[in-house]
């Protein structure tokens, strides 16, 4: 509960974003935890939270001035009390406040934390201390891609900060750098988070270009779409040269743009960043420089001018895009002379095995580059974290109109002919084989000799590459890496294929014409067709008016002046989601401004009244209402819903779980539909959901294990079993159970387990509902008595349906007789099912009425005596159940005092349900 308050209070969020949750639990537990999760999906917040539950201060070492500067800058806006120490401060007040306990948190980079006397640390230690955190901890490990030497010494901190747990945070580890991490900081009994590499909200492409001026326009025009809603772009350039030219680019057609790179002083470097993030202007042309740890939330397009030189750096700095969650786009435009690097970036290397990393890492960024498969699965497999759809929908490849045409010829002249050549030389000597070429290399070798010898030269050597690197991305291929080279040989699978092939037939092989397959060599520097880096299948005013969208134009506005006058950026004055939310309701009171999801306690102090003047004044100005319908929804990116791009759902399946899920239907209900032509076994159906869930339907898995008779006592005995035995089959698992647990048990255990829910769900079933006919009788008794509030029911039929008229008053359920008794519980049953939800509100009327019991006289609410009573509602309670309890106060002076204890961010109201904060 109070992670929750907390939450709210000082972020003004509702929700924590998964792990974050169970991570803090566990560094509140003392225990020392490392996460890796991807960019942008809310690490931070994992080590802010702690202090402001425990009063003591956590220290953070960030690699990065810049970055700790935003911080400290963002959560000053929130009330947290926060400030950074760094080796080039002269100012010793920073230290000093530290020691005596004035932080909540302290950031400084590693070389500070390693040279400050150990009589900091005990003072420190003295005032409290809660946490130590590593940021960016990939940069202790060699192997990892940014390594900093001066994070190998922070080992040295453990001696000192005794019983103080650590807590390393990254978007990319490999397990060697995990392993690496641990050792180096020491870490015993620890806790590994590892969350879900995926950025859904991220749309992936890739295109060729040219490098000419006509292209670097084409470019420009497309960024100046985007600068007019105030959304933000980065060009990441791979060479200064680059940098100067799209900027001057952009600057010549009127566009305000910043540019940061390695070659520029520290002053100027700094002063672009500062700049860019407080909205001076919306594109910053950089180089990699201007990567890690810029977290500002609204960037809407990464734009990457050149091949990156690792998926690791590509995946950091396409990071930077959508950290607020909303859908956003990270195009790369690539041409085929940025392969040549390879030489160039492995120069870097201080040993072989470092050259040869760097080409692996190089040739994983071509081989993005080339793909004609889903980009996103790449990424994610790349990253060993396997995504389980071969389409995402959401990247260039899955919503491209390509067809796969049958390549198995050509196919099988590249197979054969490196198979000829014995498999030891990179593509272009086979190709050239195939091409007719008389290099010198061909000829010595006598491989102009082959039969391939010119068969292949009516097509290019990029159609014939093209073609290769699907071969490889399908596992027809393998390219091994031998020190500066790289070789490919066919893999078995080819030569599986090879073997059921002969000149004149093949076995047909369905691979796709990519556009970079079509450009012969005379054009191989044109771009394939106009450039268009939107790509976002999402509107962004979606669900918004006219007038809507200007008032939130002109808040935008509002807001800059506001960060400008209190000297910070506007993204930490109030994210553009809130500020959207705050359009669409138009609150005119600080308990409705309160309640916004984003809107935290001290934002409501320093820009509550400036903002409901402002949003009043304008409203009026354009014609809007104040106060509209507080659960206004911005609209959900649709690409983000996995159920209708799944392919691997079949109909059936889909609509079985809809039955289930959506209309609440039983197992049996949905197996003997009455629109089936044949009825199928309700073990069917329950796969049907199974796999549903597999495929990343949403679930309500206490409803399922209610339904499939699955207790916790069975669940932790299949753990038990599973344990044993292992998961890979069925029968052994079956056999170590006792007899009455079902395969369709066993399955959802299994099922369950994958999707990460644990046998948790059960405790807090029994906690927040009951079992079976039980709880269909305790329901029918709660209707019985009419206590569920009207705002709670919904207009469905249970209030209408015949016989149940009565429930207020003269007739009960108890009292209807056969049929419509019958009508009445499956009507509940089907409520009670549809909802986790429902199962809460009965609870909760459970101890509403425990509480009413205590009194019979008529009580007059109080602040106090509203808070006293909300003590008993962890799940919150509605107005009607105020206005019952409170039975001599007037629902306006109650909605009175509830509106001021908002205002106050004592309480919050969430659909409805009124919270103590
Ligand atoms: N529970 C939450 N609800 C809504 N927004 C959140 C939540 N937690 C974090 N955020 C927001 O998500 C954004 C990204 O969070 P954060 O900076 O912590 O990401 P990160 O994982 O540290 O990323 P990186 O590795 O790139 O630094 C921030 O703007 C943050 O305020």
């Amino acid at each position: 509960m109070e992670m929750q308050s907390t939450l709210k209070k000082y972020f003004g969020y509702t929700e924590f974003r998964p792990y974050q949750k169970e991570i803090i639990e566990k560094i509140l537990d003392g225990k020392d935890c490392l996460v890796i999760m991807a960019t942008g999906t809310g690490k931070s917040l994992c080590y802010q939270v702690p202090p402001l539950i425990t009063g003591k201060a956590a220290v953070v070492i960030s690699p990065l001035i810049s970055l700790m500067l935003d911080q400290v800058m963002a959560l000053k806006q929130r009330g947290i009390k926060a400030d950074y120490l760094s080796s080039s401060q002269t100012d010793r007040g920073v230290q000093s406040n530290a020691e005596l306990g004035h932080y909540d948190i302290i950031y400084m980079t590693p070389e500070k934390a390693c040279a400050l006397p150990t009589s900091f640390w005990s003072r420190l230690l003295k005032a409290g201390m809660c946490l130590l955190a590593v940021d960016e901890v990939h940069c202790i490990s060699e192997w990892g891609h940014d390594f900093r030497v001066e994070y190998k010494q922070l080992d040295k901190l453990r001696n000192v900060l005794l019983n103080v747990p650590f807590v390393g945070l990254t978007a990319t580890a490999t397990e060697k750098v995990r392993n690496d991490i641990i050792n180096s900081l020491l870490m015993k009994d620890h806790h590994v988070a590892i969350g879900s590499f995926d950025r859904k909200n991220l749309f992936y492409g890739v295109k060729s270009f040219s490098r000419s001026s006509q292209f670097v326009d084409q470019l420009v025009e497309e960024i100046s779409k985007y600068v007019d809603n105030a959304n933000s772009t980065i060009v990441y350039c791979t060479t200064v040269k680059d940098t100067e030219e799209i900027f001057k680019s952009l600057l010549e057609a009127g566009i305000k743009a910043g540019i940061y790179h390695g070659q520029m002083a520290n002053k100027a470097r700094e002063e672009a960043h500062r700049s860019f993030i407080r909205d001076e202007f919306y594109v910053m042309v950089a180089t990699v420089a201007f990567g890690m740890g810029i977290d500002k939330p609204n960037v809407r397009y990464v734009i990457h001018y050149g091949c990156p030189k690792s998926l690791e750096s590509y995946y950091q700095e396409s990071g930077r895009c959508g950290r607020d969650g909303v859908p956003s786009a990270c195009w790369l435009y690539y041409t085929r002379s940025d392969f040549a690097k390879a030489d160039f970036y492995s120069a870097e290397a201080r040993s072989a095995s470092q050259r040869k990393a760097i080409m692996e890492a190089f040739s994983a960024a071509q081989h993005y580059c080339m793909l004609s498969t889903c980009r996103r699965k790449y990424l994610l497999d790349y990253f060993a974290d396997e995504y389980a759809h071969d389409d995402c929908g959401n990247c260039d490849i899955c919503t491209s109109s390509m067809k796969e045409k049958d390549l198995s010829r050509e196919a099988f002249l590249l197979m054969a002919c490196i198979q000829s050549c014995g498999g030891r030389w990179g593509l272009n000597l086979p190709i050239g084989i195939l091409r007719g070429s008389r290099s010198k290399k061909i000829v010595d070798a006598q491989f102009d000799k082959l039969p391939f010898h010119g068969l292949g030269k009516e097509l290019s050597a990029n159609w014939w590459k093209g073609l290769a690197y699907q071969l490889i991305s399908r596992d027809y291929l393998v390219e091994i890496f031998k020190d500066m080279y790289k070789t490919v040989s066919v893999s078995e699978k080819g030569l599986q294929f090879l073997r059921s092939s002969s000149p004149d037939h093949q076995p047909p092989l369905f691979l796709l014409e990519t556009p970079e397959m079509d450009l012969d060599e005379k054009n191989i520097d044109t771009p394939s067709e106009t450039i268009e880096i939107n790509g976002l299948a999402f509107k962004e005013f979606e669900g918004f008016s006219q007038a809507e969208t200007q008032l939130y134009k002109i808040l935008i506005e509002e807001r800059i002046k506001l960060a400008r006058a209190t000297g910070t950026a506007p993204y930490a004055v109030c994210g553009d989601q809130t500020l959207k939310r705050i359009s669409l309701t138009r609150p005119s009171t600080k308990a409705r401004l309160a309640n916004i999801d984003g809107v935290n306690q001290h934002f409501i102090k320093l820009y509550g009244d400036n903002f409901l003047q402002s949003v009043k004044r304008l409203s009026e100005a354009c014609n809007l209402s104040l106060d509209g319908d507080p659960t206004s929804q911005i609209p959900v990116p649709s690409k983000t819903v996995t159920v209708p791009n799944n392919k691997k759902l079949t109909p059936a399946k889909f609509e079985a779980w809809k039955m289930w899920h959506e209309d609440g239907l039983t197992f049996k209900e949905i197996a003997n539909f009455p629109g089936r032509a044949v009825a199928i076994k309700e073990q069917t159906v329950l796969e049907y959901i199974l796999e549903a869930a597999r495929e990343g339907c949403k679930m309500n898995w206490t409803r399922f294990c209610e339904e499939t008779g699955l207790t916790r006592e069975t669940f932790l005995s299949i753990q038990n079993a599973v344990s044993k035995v292992g998961r890979e089959k069925l029968k052994p698992i079956k056999t170590e159970l006792p007899e009455e647990v079902s395969y369709g048990q066993i399955k959802a255990y299994l099922t369950m387990q994958e999707a990460g829910v644990s046998a948790e769900v059960f405790s807090s079933k029994s906690e927040q509902s009951c079992n079976g006919d039980e709880c269909l009788t305790e329901i029918s008794e709660v209707l019985q008595n009419s206590i569920i509030p009207s705002d709670m029911q919904g207009d469905d039929d249970i209030v209408e349906a015949p016989g149940i008229t009565g429930i207020n008053g003269a007739s009960s359920p108890g009292k209807t007789e056969g049929a419509e008794s019958h009508l009445l519980t499956e009507e509940i049953r089907k409520e009670a099912a549809s909802s986790e939800g429902d199962f809460l509100i009965h609870k909760k009327r459970q101890r509403v009425e425990a509480a009413e019991g205590e009194s019979f006289r008529a009580l007059v609410a109080t602040e106090e005596s509203i808070l006293s009573w909300l003590k008993n509602f962890d799940d919150g309670v509605t107005l009607s159940d105020l206005l019952e309890h409170f039975n001599g106060s007037t629902e306006e002076s109650l909605v009175n005092l509830l509106c001021c204890l908002e205002g106050e961010f004592l309480i919050y109201r969430k659909n409805n349900l009124y919270k103590l904060l």
